[in-house]
């Protein structure tokens, strides 16, 4: 069993923290929080173990009426790896302390890609990473990106891939995030910072995105554009691209035509917390001209990089292969549709 402990536990950690107890092959030691709200509260009626990610602040876990098992730095030298799920920033500075007890942890895309030795995103590059002890995920959009762009480029080659990001503005949660009436360029900058990320995946790959940020919280949309180094139909890649497992294709008699009605189908197929961990491609938008490949993918942000996690930690503590991970993680999960119509 590989002993895993999760320091931060919001909206990323308190997903990876469920998927690492639906694995047959890990064990969750526990879970770190810095104050004792309603995360905290939920992550104790579940029956994790809550380390105080603070120790000063321990008292008021206790005031709440919230037991705690003791403090991260018992969490992460009882763990054989840890899934740093801390705010932007607070993973670098976290670093050190994993590095003191000799554990290796995952960190997530809100760091700089400096802040550990590889960048992974399971489809794209598991085997790059098996032999390093600090790891990032890439952010949900870069996750989307990659997943998409590793069975083209396996395919077909890319010659370039351009995006454009529509970012949601924050997560359903975040009240103090916007725009709340605007659309803004972000980052104005060109490229965006995805191109540069997609990069730490591939680094040969030829890519340009641009940024937005708009007044929703659901998903991120992405309209893509990949120039091929072949000329396969529509219905090739349409077909390529469906036997991925994370990546769904949203069929027209489906009638999805949004963000809304994905989550709502999210939720009415009873997928917890209404995530969706695949690519949500649109059947429809995918066109090919002259080996010019276009389409429309939405990414829910606080999901898509979950699998991701789970199959880093096995990266990192495991012999288990790339196939056989993504394997056992979707089908613990549940993750990828199948396509009923
Ligand atoms: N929310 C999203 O859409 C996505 C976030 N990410 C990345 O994942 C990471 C985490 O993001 P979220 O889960 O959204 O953040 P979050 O703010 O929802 O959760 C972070 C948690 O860490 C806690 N925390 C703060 N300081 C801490 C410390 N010193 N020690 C332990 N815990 C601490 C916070 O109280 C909070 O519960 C970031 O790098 C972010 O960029 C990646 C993909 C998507
Ligand atoms: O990593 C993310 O997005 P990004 O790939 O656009 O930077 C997550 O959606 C978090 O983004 P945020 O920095 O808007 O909270």
């Amino acid at each position: 069993m590989i002993r895993v402990g999760i320091n931060g536990y919001g909206t990323i950690g308190k997903r990876v923290a469920d998927a690492v107890t639906a694995q047959p092959d890990m064990e969750l030691v526990g879970v770190a929080k810095t104050r004792p709200n309603f995360e905290a509260d939920t992550a104790a009626r579940k029956g994790y173990p809550l380390y105080a990610a603070i120790p000063d602040r321990a008292g008021a876990f206790d005031a709440a009426g919230i037991r705690i098992a003791g403090e991260v730095t018992e969490l992460v030298g009882a763990s054989d790896v840890i899934v740093d799920t801390c705010p932007s920033g607070i993973g670098a500075q976290n670093r050190a302390m994993y590095e003191a007890y000799q554990t290796p942890a995952i960190f997530q895309g809100g760091e700089d890609a400096d802040v550990a030795d590889g960048s992974f995103v399971a489809r794209a590059n598991y085997d790059s990473v098996r032999d390093l002890e600090y790891v990032r995920v890439v952010s949900c959009n870069t996750t989307g990106l990659s997943r998409l762009l590793a069975p083209l480029r396996e395919e077909y080659g890319v010659r370039k891939a351009r995006a454009t990001l529509v970012r949601r503005g924050g997560d359903p949660g975040q009240s103090d995030r916007g725009p709340i009436n605007d659309i803004l360029p972000d980052p104005v900058e060109i490229p965006s910072h995805h191109g540069p990320d997609v990069k730490t995946i591939f680094p040969e790959l030829d890519i340009d995105t641009m940024g937005m940020k708009v007044p929703a919280t659901m998903m991120h949309m992405h309209g893509v554009n990949v120039t091929l180094e072949s000329e396969p139909t529509a219905e090739e890649v349409r077909e390529l691209l469906e036997a991925e497992s994370r990546l769904f294709l949203i069929p027209e008699e489906a009638d999805i035509d949004g963000a809304g009605k994905l989550k709502e189908y999210a939720l009415d197929a009873g997928r917890p917390r209404g995530d969706l961990w695949e690519n949500c491609i649109w059947g429809r938008s995918i066109s090919v001209e002259r080996g010019d490949l276009y389409l429309f993918q939405a990414i829910h942000q606080e999901s898509d990089v979950v699998p991701e996690n789970v199959d880093a930690i096995r990266a990192l503590c495991s012999d288990v292969d790339a196939d056989e991970s993504i394997a056992r993680t979707d089908e613990s999960m549940g993750v990828g549709f199948e396509s009923r119509f």
